[in-house]
């Protein structure tokens, strides 16, 4: 069985010998939010638009639900809904009007209105004119429109650019809880990593076209753990101690720092250090921030 609901096999996509998307095999399971991270231009929206098939790959395989995309577009975007760049509505029409439209394309129940409505906390906007809406509730009446035909999977093109920052929260809040509670696998991509990092349980991270982490967010976390800093009585004792045992520690001011030790190693050297009688006064990690590992890995801080 295959468990993962996108899977893409060295996807590629080059604009007049710019490659936009190199070689990228993602791989989303089912009930992840799959956070689709990436610099501006890194080739998010082009990759997101392959898996829409809105744009034709190269080379490369997706498929979507088990399904070979090239050989059953329909079947799979039947199941899937979407927020690719900015919606566009009817001004003057309401929000419920503006669903009717597509609720009768989709041929979905009239009750799904009210009910999309209500996920994205826009009952009561539901009878005004859509162009008094704000950019979120725009956004988030998007949302709506992508929930409507009740998609197994949900792709979403920077559903937060551009908004305040009450209105990401607003937003990032409804995403987390799509998968939970009705069952949606979601794709969500952003150029900022704190927002990923808040919403997100896997993270694909793309740089110039390339796939160059996919992981947990747990696992990307873990990256960020770095130093462990030492406080003891007499650092320079301590450090003597310490180095005939090969802990090689740099001292720092007042401390003892080690780079990236487990969590038995930091055990064992306040051990050495409290049997030779040295006080340990302190024992802290210093960990390096998401964001410098993200730029690290990107290279692109111009951009973030
Ligand atoms: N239709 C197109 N024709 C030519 N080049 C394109 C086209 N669409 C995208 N590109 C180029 O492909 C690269 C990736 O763009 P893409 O829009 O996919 O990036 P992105 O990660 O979504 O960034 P952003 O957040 O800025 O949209 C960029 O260099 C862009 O200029």
């Amino acid at each position: 069985m295959n468990e993962f609901v996108v899977e893409t096999t060295n996807l590629t996509k080059k604009f007049k010998g710019n490659t936009a998307v190199n070689q990228v095999n993602l791989q989303i399971r089912k009930g992840a939010i799959y956070g689709f991270l990436g610099p501006n231009g890194a080739g998010k929206t082009t990759a997101i638009k392959l898996l829409l098939g809105l744009m034709k790959e190269d080379s490369g395989m997706i498929r979507i639900f088990g399904k070979d995309a090239k050989k059953e577009k329909l079947a799979i975007l039947r199941r899937v809904g979407s927020l690719v760049e900015s919606p566009s509505y009817y001004g003057n029409l309401t929000a419920t009007e503006n669903l009717k439209l597509l609720q009768s394309i989709l041929q979905v129940p009239k009750e799904r209105i009210k009910e999309v409505l209500s996920i994205v906390r826009l009952e009561e906007a539901a009878n005004r004119p859509v162009k008094g809406f704000s950019l979120g509730m725009k956004q988030r009446l998007g949302i709506a429109s992508a929930l409507l035909g009740n998609p197994d999977l949900l792709i979403l093109d920077e559903p937060t650019n551009g908004l305040d920052p009450s209105g990401i929260i607003e937003i990032r809040e409804l995403i987390k809880q799509l998968p939970e509670k009705y069952g949606v696998t979601v794709l969500v991509s952003s150029h900022l990593l704190s927002e990923i990092d808040q919403m997100a349980t896997e993270v694909g991270i793309i740089s110039k076209g390339s796939l160059i982490f996919q992981d947990s967010i747990e696992v990307l976390r873990k990256k960020s753990v770095n130093k462990i800093k030492i406080k003891t009585e007499n650092e320079g004792y301590a450090r003597k101690v310490l180095q005939e045992k090969g802990w090689m520690g740099e001292v720092e001011g007042e401390t003892i720092t080690f780079n990236k030790s487990t969590d038995n190693e930091v055990a064992a050297i306040v051990r050495l250090l409290v049997q030779h009688n040295i006080a340990v006064y302190r024992v802290e990690e210093e960990k390096r921030s998401l964001e410098s590992i993200f730029l690290e890995m990107t290279k692109e801080e111009q951009s973030l």
